[in-house]
């Protein structure tokens, strides 16, 4: 099942920039490594905003759950999830 994912990131402004560095790199690693998985197949960043827009591939809603709440960064994102199908004039999905 694929997902439109767009996650809005909103470190505390008091947060040291030792942890706030170590939670990013942190949430750099598994996220290469989940696409390197096959399950998040885009990663993109929403220019002007501290928000990515993301592309899943996962067995069901809770997989998708379980995944993005394993992210070092999920205590400080607003996340919202668009669940996706197929389009009847789609040429390639
Ligand atoms: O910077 C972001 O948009 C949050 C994030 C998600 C995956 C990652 O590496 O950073």
């Amino acid at each position: 099942m694929l997902f439109h994912v767009e996650m809005t990131v909103k470190l505390p402004a008091d947060m040291p920039r030792d942890e706030a560095d170590a939670l990013k790199s942190k949430e750099k690693a598994l996220a290469q490594q989940l696409q390197r998985d096959g399950k998040w197949l885009h990663l993109w960043r929403v220019a002007g905003r501290y928000a990515n827009v993301s592309i899943f591939d996962v067995n069901d809603n809770d997989e998708l759950h379980a995944l993005l709440s394993s992210l070092p960064l999920w205590p400080f994102m607003d996340v919202k999830v668009v669940p996706l199908a197929q389009h009847p004039s789609a040429i390639k999905n």
